[in-house]
């Protein structure tokens, strides 16, 4: 882990999958270990958020950027406090794509998920495409600077940002060590250029195809402060062993 004040952090991102009997074998699993030195928290479906020990750290995968009203099928920041939930997943690429999700809706849902005095995880990350042209730097500046412009740098402090390629999710063809932490240090630098201090205290997640046998590597880049973990976050040996990864 790298050698500076940021809490390694891990936090599995469900989707849609898994039923309450996971919910069981995952809290049985991460109660057996010792995990002093990092934080963990489960995004599940909305649904089992209820079934989960009180203590766990839970996180949401979406949130409405209105307060309440007639937004059919959506869920409010405030029903999510009520069930103890204290992160929320925002910006995620299956959102921005399958729900048309535009870099302002994803601006405004910080804005909201901050108001609530819970912490967003924004994700950013860049298509293959992007990549190849060469223009993933100003795709990843572009997706912060839409926020940066909604809360400001200052908002930083309470924000857990993750970069997510999407070439990388679900295709188990994850990011080398190399590419994560070129994107990481950029990610971090592009905040540098409003505020060093905050920039050098925000936590940067890396997810896309982590599992426990390529998590320590990965975690052991200067940038890279942790994952957000899809997949393999539905197997509670793995996940554990991503958290250890993280521990050390
Ligand atoms: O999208 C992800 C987490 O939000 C990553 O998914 P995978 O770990 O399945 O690649």
């Amino acid at each position: 882990m790298p050698t500076n004040t940021r809490r390694p952090l891990v936090a599995g991102n469900w989707k849609m999958n898994g039923d309450k009997s996971l919910v069981e074998k995952v809290q049985s699993h991460l109660a057996q270990a010792e995990l002093s030195n990092m934080d963990w928290v489960i995004c599940p479906p909305a649904p089992y958020l209820g079934l989960f020990d009180a203590g766990t750290k839970l996180g949401v995968q979406n949130v409405s950027q209105f307060d309440s009203g007639a937004h059919t099928g959506e869920v409010s920041v405030s029903m999510l406090k009520e069930f103890g939930c204290g992160y929320a997943i925002v910006g995620h690429s299956e959102r921005r794509e399958d729900n048309f999700e535009s870099d302002d809706v994803v601006a405004q849902k910080v804005a909201k998920v901050l108001d609530a005095g819970l912490t967003p995880i924004l994700c950013v990350g860049e298509p293959e495409e992007v990549r190849e042209a060469g223009t993933l730097f100003d795709y990843i500046a572009n997706q912060l600077d839409a926020v940066l412009a909604e809360v400001g740098i200052a908002a930083f402090t309470n924000i857990v940002l993750a970069y997510e390629p999407i070439w990388a999710i679900g295709t188990g063809k994850t990011a080398s060590p190399e590419q994560a932490q070129e994107v990481h240090a950029f990610i971090r630098g592009h905040l540098a250029k409003q505020d060093s201090n905050i920039a050098a205290g925000t936590v940067i997640l890396y997810g896309g195809s982590v599992k426990g046998s390529n998590a320590k590597e990965l975690f052991s880049q200067a940038d890279v402060d942790g994952g957000l973990i899809g997949g393999a976050s539905l197997n509670p040996e793995d996940f554990l062993s991503i958290c250890l990864a993280a521990n050390q």
